[in-house]
């Protein structure tokens, strides 16, 4: 379409009152344009290009007002510019952009109030040079632009960075128009600009977080539901899981199975709790292999506080791990002997002097040097040497509990520690030298050197700690070092405790248990048997009590070697031997006429009651001859209920073949009345050490009650032991015990005394 106005006459317009002119000439323009649209509508167009002549006249009387208007006129066109000006004004200082007149060489002509507002700027823009706000390292390129727009006439969009008074820069977008003069020359740039500094800020952190997204660490976004949506490349180098094996799974897919549920239960609640947690984890490769991994869960919330999403984080801790434990092991562990070194002794030994310090239990330093090791380095080299220290390495760890620690000090000097030993120092020392001895025999054994056999032996000084030991640290190893070098002086291949009077104590008993050894393989026992009477005096059966014909002590009691027996396992032998012999006994009684009914009783020890063959032992013995119902099997409580299931299989097998159970020392131990329930037993044996002070004691008495009371209730039948007078008979008897046992009827008698003792009137 022709232009019906003429480009020249608006740039001359605008040359000479550009203000309303550039708002009646973009008016003129935006109407062109509509025209354009309209197209075929010719009664639309032609009403349009009358409207857009009448405005362009009215810029041309605008224009020319002050040389071709009256006073009137003028007054006319003055108000009608104010209320353009006003107009222009209000429009931009609401829309959101700023708008700036410049010349062609970019000095400001004019500037929209927004420009101030938002930056700040407090000087007089008129005038001023646009280009000396714009950011050194984007001028040139912001002049090129407005110098290429002046010559072409066509704007473009820019986005360069603005130096604000204060300092501060701000992104800016910016397109330039061109205004031009009568001739059709550039005259003016209007340039509309936006502040684009918040969005250029979102894209730099949406460029910074997708930078960090793919950075060492392994990542992967869930949704609320921990459905993974987004994993990246560190994730999948770590794990072996590619983004397309992953997404839409939860992280469960990596779980190794090494932790339970509370694990998972206290991370969700730290979440929950906090929005975060952080831990270490193992998980799972794709290739199967568990590895540790450092991992941060966070969640992420929306406006109301709800999760949309969790970010997780993991490193790949393993090596890290590996290394730690490396340093671990080169720090407190014997880099020959993988054993403990002294660092690691001590930090554990301080443990256990405190753990023993809060309870009632001792603990044992046990110092081992090897007996002429110097000589084997000196003659075989030191290979020779490494490789026994080695062999005696491995052996002493075989010696001591899981819970025990061997070290090894430096050259042949090795130490046990011994933690979790009983209260009582005897027997602490008895279980110390259990260990020693056990230290002596496999260390004697003959070593292989490469194809050489040798032969060594140690010295071992034993100091406890705990209780009233001591517990400085220092001077235990000094004890236990000086207790080393008296067994070293005492001969080698021994042992020495550093107290003198424990030395006494475990001396004797390695000489009791020496003879005791000696007594049962020269069988150098025989069975006493106390008898059992009941309300009339009747003899009903006997208890075989065991005594040992020592050839210089005379008779001992059972009190002083049984427990010694127990420890050492020596009660094994022995007690067979009692029920053999007994059970023999037992037969040759209920063969008299009138005695079918006649029971033996045997005490029976924990050890032999918790072997896994303890019932059939029984039977076999039994098959040699006795009748089943003529043995008694007298149990304690504690030893009852170390294991309840155990005994009540063990209790009830023997019982079906019609031997019968006594409950020994009944009233001393922790029974409770529902496990008494469940154990087929048949007997309570009221404790002597409640007979004792029946008269005296009101507590003794009513617990002689109670338990025959018990017994009633139960369906037992009970029996006191330790009868020693008519007065204690006669109170059981009133409270309705109608067995007794003891000195009041007769001592413990050899079998040949108990016979005639049968055979009285
Ligand atoms: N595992 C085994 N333990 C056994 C065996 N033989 C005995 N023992 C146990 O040894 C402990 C000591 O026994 P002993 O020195 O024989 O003492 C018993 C009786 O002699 C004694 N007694 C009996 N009457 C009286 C009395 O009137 N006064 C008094 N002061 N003492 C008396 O009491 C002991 C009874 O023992 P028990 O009935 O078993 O409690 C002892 O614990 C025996 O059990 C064995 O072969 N195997």
């Amino acid at each position: 379409m022709r232009d019906p106005i003429g480009s020249a006459a608006i740039a001359l317009i605008a040359a000479t009152a550009w203000l309303p002119v550039v708002f009646l000439v973009r008016s003129y323009r935006k109407r062109i344009n509509d025209v354009h649209r309209l197209g075929n509508d010719l009664a639309r167009t032609r009403a349009e290009l009358q409207a857009c002549e009448a405005d362009l006249k009215h810029a041309q009387t605008l224009a020319c007002a002050g040389t071709t208007q009256d006073i009137v006129e003028r007054e006319e066109l003055e108000a009608s510019l104010r209320e353009q000006r006003e107009f222009f004004r209000l429009i931009s200082e609401s829309i959101g952009e700023h708008i700036a007149v410049l010349d062609l060489e970019g000095q400001r002509l004019y500037n929209s109030p927004s420009y101030r507002q938002i930056f700040g700027d407090t000087r007089e823009l008129r005038g001023s040079d646009s280009f000396a706000d714009v950011h050194p390292d984007d001028r040139e390129r912001v002049q090129q632009v407005f110098k290429e727009t002046t010559r072409t006439g066509r704007g473009q969009e820019i986005e360069y960075r603005l130096v604000r008074q204060d300092g501060s820069v701000r992104h800016m977008a910016s397109t330039g128009r061109v205004i031009t003069d009568q001739q059709g020359r550039a005259a003016r740039v209007v340039v509309v600009s936006h502040d684009i500094t918040d969005r250029k800020q979102a894209e730099q952190w949406e460029r910074i977080a997708a930078t960090a997204f793919e950075s060492q660490q392994g990542m992967f976004i869930t949704d609320a539901h921990s459905v993974i949506l987004r994993v990246n490349q560190a994730f999948s180098t770590i794990t072996g899981y590619s983004a397309a094996d992953c997404v839409g799974r939860t992280p469960k897919m990596l779980s190794s199975g090494r932790h339970d549920a509370a694990f998972y239960a206290a991370m969700r609640a730290s979440i929950e709790g906090t929005g975060v947690w952080r831990g270490e984890i193992w998980n799972r490769r794709k290739n199967g292999e568990v590895f540790a991994e450092w991992l941060t869960i966070s969640a992420v919330r929306d406006s109301e506080g709800k999760v949309t999403h969790y970010v997780s984080a993991l490193t790949d801790v393993s090596e890290y791990k590996a290394a730690q434990e490396e340093i671990e092991r080169l720090a407190f562990y014997d880099a020959l002997t993988g054993l403990p070194n002294r660092r690691l002794l001590h930090d554990r030994l301080r443990v256990a002097i405190a753990t023993s310090a809060r309870s009632d239990r001792q603990g044992a330093l046990l110092f081992i040097d090897l007996d002429n090791f110097k000589t084997l380095n000196d003659t075989l080299g030191h290979d020779m040497g490494d490789h026994l220290l080695r062999q005696v390495a491995k052996r002493l760890s075989g010696c001591v509990r899981e819970r025990d620690t061997v070290a090894r000090l430096g050259g042949d000097e090795f130490v046990i520690m011994l933690d979790d030993l009983d209260g009582r120092t005897d027997e602490a020392a008895g279980q110390c030298r259990i260990v020693g001895e056990k230290v002596l025999a496999v260390l004697n054994h003959p070593y292989d050197l490469a194809g050489h056999e040798y032969q060594n032996t140690p010295s071992i000084g034993v100091t406890l700690f705990g209780g009233q030991h001591g517990s400085a640290i220092d001077d235990l190893m000094k004890r236990a070092d000086l207790a080393m070098y008296e067994a070293k002086a005492a001969g080698r291949n021994t042992l020495r405790f550093f107290d003198p009077r424990m030395q006494a104590v475990v001396t004797a008993r390695a000489a009791l248990e020496k003879d005791l050894r000696e007594a049962i393989r020269k069988q150098d026992f025989v069975l006493y048997y106390q008898p059992q009477v009941d309300g009339v005096g009747r003899i009903i059966g006997a208890e075989a009590l065991l005594r040992w014909q020592h050839e210089q002590r005379g008779i001992v009691s059972p009190a002083e070697f049984i427990p010694l027996a127990e420890e050492t396992g020596l009660i094994l032998p022995l007690g067979l031997w009692v029920l053999e012999t007994a059970c023999a006994q037992a037969a040759l009684w209920a063969a008299q006429p009138g005695r079918e009914h006649f029971t033996v009783s045997v005490n029976v020890s924990a050890r032999q009651f918790r072997l896994p063959n303890f019932v059939e032992q029984v039977l076999a013995v039994l098959a040699a001859g006795a009748n089943a119902r003529n043995l008694e099997l007298e149990l304690t409580e504690s030893m009852l209920l170390d294991n309840i299931e155990d005994t009540i299989v063990k209790m009830t097998a023997l019982k079906e073949r019609g031997v019968s159970f006594s409950l020994d020392d009944f009233g001393t131990g922790y029974s409770s009345l529902s496990y008494l329930k469940r154990l087929p037993l048949d007997q309570l044996k009221i404790d002597q050490s409640f007979v004792r002070d029946l008269l005296t004691d009101p507590n003794d008495e009513v617990i002689a009650r109670t338990i025959i009371t018990l017994a009633a209730s139960l369906g037992l039948s009970v029996i006191a032991e330790g009868v020693e007078t008519v007065e204690q008979r006669d109170v059981l008897a009133a409270q309705g015990c109608h067995a007794y046992q003891g000195y009041l009827f007769s001592p413990p008698l050899p079998a040949a005394d108990f016979a005639r003792f049968l055979q009285a009137p």
